[in-house]
């Protein structure tokens, strides 16, 4: 059967899982690269050395190995890739024009793209002959309108590619397939990890999410600002310059910022005022973000949570249907308590749901497609 290898290198981490003939048959992932590594794999977890990305894909690698998935059994090799600028929109080969066009979009992107490039020269360094391919986290956005999409801006300033993109494509697309039942008329998507966003989906297709030019905008996150204005962009770019600026808002704000912690279950314990109010911060923000991507929609039929926060925090998940109630969305504690995968009670007027994220699946799935067609 056909073995695809799928690597999601994320700024800090390198999740790896193999599927055959579609079904996932092992799964793991390094953590902590470039400081206290650890590989999970097979329930255990264990400390390692993983200077870089290379190094941490060399391991998931030898893991594979020794439980009997030998590199030289991979059909191919699937990543996820955060962003794929404007020309980037379909899963695809990889070619060195493809490993260029990803180069080019590393500004747009700084704590992702060159880690998903490290992902994919690291295998290609280890094991030449494997085909791969790259599943872009925008490509699910380029169905978007374009008076979504653009900036109130310039041409010339468009015209540099500063447009709204939208990320988490892959996880978004995989919920949409995932959803019970049919798919819902006006499903909003929410995948709330260390990452977070908001997605408007009209009949399985994005019409708008929170994030823009980058994983920066929208809401708040573990270290990322999340919507902030422009001229407080350019005071901090004049006070830290540029790089200290494009430091505070992606890597030293958000949850980070308001509280000392990104993670949010160190938050969730924390007891204290300050972890309380950073909670509810990110809460806030996802219900008035929740409103603008209702507007896009003209309505609401059904919401998703995703993501570590989405499929794991009660609280919040609590909170965030509250500031929704005025949708008609009623949710039954119980349920949502158990993170049962139905969460609304029958006088709801909106369903929803929990859905785990399953960026891996996509992948390959995509990755096989390409395949079938012998690309
Ligand atoms: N039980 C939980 N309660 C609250 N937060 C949780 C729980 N489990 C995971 N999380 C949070 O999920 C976030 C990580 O989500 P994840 O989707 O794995 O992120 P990413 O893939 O972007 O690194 C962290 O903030 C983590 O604390
Ligand atoms: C695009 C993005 O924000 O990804 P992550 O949630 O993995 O940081
Ligand atoms: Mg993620």
């Amino acid at each position: 059967m056909r073995k695809i290898l799928v690597i999601n290198a994320g700024s800090s981490s390198v999740k790896f899982a193999v599927f055959a003939g579609g079904a996932q048959v092992a799964s793991g992932a390094v953590s902590e690269v470039g400081g206290a590594a650890q590989l999970k794999f097979g329930g255990v977890a264990r400390a390692v050395d993983a200077p870089d990305h290379r190094a941490a894909v060399a391991l998931c690698l030898a893991a594979l190995a020794e439980a009997g998935f030998a590199v030289a059994g991979f059909a191919a090799a699937a990543h996820r890739v955060v962003h794929g600028g404007r020309d980037l929109v379909a899963a695809c080969r990889v070619t060195p024009a493809v490993m260029a066009a990803i180069e080019g979009c590393v500004p747009l992107a700084p704590q992702h793209n060159p880690a998903n490039l490290a992902g994919l020269r690291a295998l290609a360094a280890l094991v030449p002959a494997l085909p791969q391919y790259v599943s872009f986290d925008t490509a699910f956005h380029a169905t978007q309108p374009e008076v979504a999409a653009r900036y109130a801006v310039p041409g010339a300033v468009e015209a540099l590619g500063i447009r709204r993109y939208g990320f988490h494509g892959i996880s978004y697309a995989s919920m949409v397939r995932a959803v019970p039942g049919q798919v819902p008329r006006r499903l909003l998507g929410l995948h709330l990890g260390n990452g977070a966003s908001l997605c408007a989906i009209l009949n399985g297709q994005s019409v708008g999410h929170t994030m823009g030019y980058s994983p920066l905008e929208g809401l708040t996150m573990g270290t990322r600002a999340g919507m902030i204005d422009g001229n407080a962009v350019l005071k901090l770019a004049q006070v830290y310059g540029i790089e200290g600026a494009g430091r505070i808002l992606n890597l030293e704000s958000g949850l980070l910022g308001l509280a000392g912690a990104s993670d949010m279950r160190v938050l969730a314990q924390a007891g204290t005022a300050q972890a309380q109010f950073a909670r509810d911060h990110f809460a806030y923000w996802a219900v008035r973000h929740a409103g603008s991507m209702i507007a896009a929609m003209g309505g609401i039929d059904a919401l998703a949570f995703t993501g570590g926060i989405g499929e794991n925090d009660v609280q919040m998940r609590g909170a965030i249907m509250d500031g929704l109630a005025f949708t008609g969305l009623r949710f039954d504690a119980q349920a949502n308590a158990a993170g049962a995968e139905n969460l609304h009670d029958i006088k709801s007027l909106v369903r929803a749901w929990v859905i785990p994220a399953a960026e891996e699946a996509w992948i390959a799935h995509e990755a096989g497609q390409l395949m079938d067609k012998g690309a």
